[in-house]
């Protein structure tokens, strides 16, 4: 029999893997399980770290180590390989939900401050399924967008990345790259003070990884006016994100942009397949389609996009939490910033949220953001 040691908040893991597989759940805020030497195959999270550090040897009968998110950062795959471990991530698992957030955000964000997105132009940075989906959402909100990945144009002839003085010519600037220290694309501090100084920004966001920003510089340059404001999901220090960042940003969240009941499935699936495939198992039994979400009730209850987005999303209920954690809880705030994303429920994504006629009446771009409407399956 095989086991498998995974991490208890991969969503619904029992239902993605073949019965016959000995499941054990660990708690993630204690570290790697002790008793590893037992287990074929370890499903993690981001928030273990897999390197020689924290798995100094590697159990005789451990072969598999997948990990339920897009971004690998976390695991030393060099080292996976010397030791001969087969390793998985979900590339792809959250890119509709970290897009939902982006524009969520954005929509929020134009509201408060007056600003029409129509005249703003985006640089994404970093266009891999992620940076797509985002792409694309963007231009249903009829925003120009400024494309920048030269790793991928090296890889895939048919993609054109802009140039560095083009996208640092946007208004906006969007963060959708993994964090890489090292080769020909560090993006490590890709944020630089040099680049932040070459213009004046109206809005940064980092959904990405925390490092990918030097965060002082980025405060920096906010106090100096170069960037008037920032939307902050991911953190230098995380989970032990700086107040002091924290504090002056306009939107802040506990890296939740990709937390979706569907992103969270597909992270499952996504590292259950191959692990089923590595020790040659039976299929899980096929899951149902989740049901989705009905918002009942008139659409004069709201009186903007924005105000109906805040409820249908819970950007800014992370985001009173994390307020909270700041204010009574500082020096504990590592520890419940990982328990905020892990307990928070989880959000549906727009197309599993349906809406009834008068609310796309009365904002026709809902059917461009992906809702349903009550009565027609998708
Ligand atoms: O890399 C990813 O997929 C995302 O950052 C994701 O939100 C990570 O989720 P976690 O593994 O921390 O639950």
């Amino acid at each position: 029999m095989i086991t498998v040691f995974a991490d208890q908040y991969l969503y619904e893991i029992d239902s993605f893997l073949p019965e016959s597989v000995d499941l054990r759940l660990y708690d993630p805020a204690q570290g790697l399980p002790k008793n590893l030497h037992k287990a074929h195959a370890l499903l993690i999270r981001t928030v273990n770290a897999i390197t020689p550090q924290t798995l100094p040897e590697i159990p005789e009968k451990l072969t598999f180590i997948g990990t339920g998110s897009a971004g690998t950062d976390h695991v030393d795959q060099s080292y996976l390989k010397e030791q001969g471990i087969t390793f998985a991530n979900a590339a792809g698992c959250n890119a509709r939900s970290v897009a939902e957030y982006v524009i969520t955000s954005l929509l929020l964000w134009a509201e408060k401050e007056t600003e029409s997105l129509q005249d703003l132009s985006v640089g994404i940075i970093g266009v891999g399924e992620v940076g797509t989906q985002v792409e694309q959402q963007l231009e249903k909100l009829q925003m120009s967008t400024i494309c920048y990945d030269p790793p991928r144009e090296e890889r895939e002839s048919p993609f054109r990345s802009s140039s560095l003085e083009e996208v640092l010519s946007a208004d906006i600037l969007t963060f959708h790259t993994p964090l890489v220290s090292d080769g020909n694309w560090p993006t490590y501090h890709w944020l630089n003070e040099k680049k932040l100084s070459s213009r004046q920004f109206r809005l940064i966001i980092n959904t990405a990884r925390g490092g990918v920003i030097d965060e002082q510089s980025l405060l920096q340059s906010h106090q100096n006016k170069n960037v008037s404001n920032f939307i902050l999901d991911v953190w230098e220090d995380e989970p032990d994100l700086r107040p002091s960042t924290a504090e002056e940003a306009f939107f802040k969240t506990p890296h939740i942009a990709g937390y979706s009941i569907q992103a969270k499935q597909n992270a499952s699936k996504f590292i259950a397949d191959p692990l089923i495939e590595h020790f040659d198992l039976s299929t899980a039994p096929s899951k149902g389609q989740t049901e989705g979400q009905t918002i009942e009730g008139t659409v004069d209850n709201f009186g903007s996009l924005g105000e109906l987005l805040h409820q249908l999303h819970p950007l800014k209920k992370y985001e009173a939490r994390l307020q909270h954690i700041l204010n009574n809880h500082r020096d504990q705030r590592g520890e419940l910033f990982n328990k905020l994303r892990a307990e928070f429920p989880l959000r549906n994504e727009f197309s599993h949220i349906q809406l009834p006629a008068s609310y796309f009446d009365r904002f026709p771009v809902l059917t461009d953001l992906g809702f349903g409407l009550i009565g027609q399956s998708e």
